[in-house]
């Protein structure tokens, strides 16, 4: 047990002087390092990293007891000198604990909580049916199709904007936006800037020029401007739809309440799309993955599909609570392999004692999830994708919900209503639709996985062939 300033710290690995334990690491994949330290340390680790404090939670009881149940102190997020320059003060995700945030997650929480979110159903089923086209037509293009779902479903909801095709202004912007301010926002990323700062002037021309200041900053102005700008010509026109945006804007115009309301809603919808976008792609390539790994499964889930529906019905939202499997494959999705398995690190406002060790102010704390999903006690051969494992013995769902893959406390996914709605659809909408099936798989094959926003495999070989006539 560590002492430091008279004061105990959780157990954990020490440091090197420079390193940190970055050399323990192991990679691209910390929680795999992080769930063995579990054996070795216990359910609360800590270490310092370059001067900073860090404690990661490796057991749902503990990250309930401080991201829950202590949720005061626990829903910071930590400093990020990359957030003023880059011009990300207005991200949700990362923003501080504070009255602009809760008015995030208040446009948010109206927008898009349960059932409310049923609204946007209708939006869901037609981007469903535009991606099956899309696969249909051009099967091997499949993350781009799925890319453009994810895309087009929550730019939709939120700022009733229909994307045409890839040259959509709006959607350009935000994808070249994303595709730098992901980079610059990951935890390594971070704390490398908060420590060496004037990287972020790297020119644009030079290995890692992807840091340019100046440019990440006018990307993520448009970004930000574009669809709301095309929302308030649709208002003056009176042709804007239900959306997010259009509601909230309404409601805090109406009140007014809310200094500064139009920045706010501003901020808050376009965290919204950049939280949703890459999330909902990269769970459904990990949905594809174990569906070509598992075609026992994926033959029940058809078959579950076929003998409720018949062979010519394609699945509704109405025909949800009818499909336990389906719903059982889309829970083991969330669990086998969570997007996002260190969740998004949180940070403490002040000191702590937890179960007599010291957690200093400003302390990272990051909640294990491949910790809890990976857990053998909670659920057996935790490798193995096994939607039954959601299953009673009568073939009803059970209480378990992976609802741990969208986070915790005060900080959880205000989007996960929504998510649970655009991913349930696709899920079911393919599976009727599509067999699929990889050689390249079945024979042990190296998928990539990619870790920045979320840690998902890369495109691998997949054949994906119609199996209803329309
Ligand atoms: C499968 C899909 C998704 C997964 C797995 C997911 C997961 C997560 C996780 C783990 C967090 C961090 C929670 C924490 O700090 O404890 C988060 C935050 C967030 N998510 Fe999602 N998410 C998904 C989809 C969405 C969608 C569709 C939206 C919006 C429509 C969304 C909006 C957000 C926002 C705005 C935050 C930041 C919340 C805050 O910091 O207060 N997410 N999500």
């Amino acid at each position: 047990r560590r002492k430091r300033d008279g004061k105990r710290y959780p157990p954990g690995p020490s440091p090197l002087p420079l390193l940190g334990v970055a050399h323990l690491m192991g990679g691209t994949t910390p929680w795999a390092v992080f769930t063995n330290w579990k054996a070795e340390y216990g359910d609360i680790v800590y270490f310092r990293q370059f001067g900073q404090d860090v404690v990661v939670l490796n057991s749902e009881e503990t990250i309930r007891d401080l991201l829950e149940k202590r949720s005061s102190n626990y829903s910071d997020r930590m400093y990020m000198s990359t957030r003023e320059p880059y011009g990300l003060n207005f991200d949700t995700v990362f923003h501080p604990h504070n009255e602009t945030w809760r008015a995030h997650r208040r446009i948010a929480h109206q927008g898009l909580r349960e059932h409310h979110v049923d609204i946007y159903q209708p939006t869901q089923l037609r981007f469903t049916d535009a991606l099956v086209k899309n696969l249909e037509t051009s099967p091997d293009h499949y993350h781009s199709h799925f890319q453009r779902f994810a895309a087009s479903v929550v730019l939709s909801a939120i700022y009733d904007h229909d994307v045409v095709d890839d040259d959509d202004p709006i959607l350009k912007a935000v994808v070249e936006a994303l595709n730098i301010l992901v980079r610059v926002q990951t935890l390594d990323n971070t704390i490398l800037n908060n420590v060496v700062p004037f990287l972020k002037y790297t020119p644009t021309w030079l290995p890692g020029g992807w840091r340019n200041v100046t440019e990440g900053r006018l990307k993520t102005e448009r970004m930000l401007n574009l669809p709301i700008e095309d929302l308030k010509k649709k208002i003056a026109s009176g042709s804007a739809g239900q959306s997010v945006a259009l509601e909230s804007m309404e409601r805090f115009g109406n009140t007014n309440k809310v200094p500064g309301f139009e920045e706010v809603v501003k901020g808050a919808c376009c965290s919204l799309y950049a939280a949703a976008s890459e999330t909902t792609s990269s769970t459904l390539m990990i949905f594809l993955l174990a569906m070509v790994k598992n075609p026992g499964v994926q033959q029940r889930a058809q078959e579950e599909i076929d003998r409720v529906l018949g062979p010519d019905r394609l699945p509704e939202f109405s025909d949800r609570s009818s499909l336990p499997y389906i719903e059982a494959v889309w829970r083991e999705t969330l669990r086998w392999s969570p997007v996002a398995p260190l969740g998004i690190p949180h940070s403490a406002t002040n000191d702590d004692v937890y179960k007599g060790w010291c957690i200093p102010k400003g302390t990272i704390v990051i909640a294990n999830v491949w910790s809890i999903s990976q857990d053998p006690k909670k659920y057996s051969s935790p490798t193995s994708f096994q939607p039954e494992r959601f299953l009673d013995d009568k073939g009803g769902l059970t209480d378990d919900l992976p609802a741990y893959a969208f986070g915790f406390g005060r900080r959880i996914c205000p989007g996960r209503h929504f998510a649970n709605n655009s991913l349930w659809i696709v899920i079911a909408r393919l599976l009727a639709n599509f067999k699929f099936e990889s050689d390249f798989v079945r024979s042990g094959g190296d998928v990539k996985w990619l870790t920045a926003a979320t840690f998902v495999p890369e495109p691998f070989p997949c054949r994906i062939t119609p199996r209803r006539s329309h």
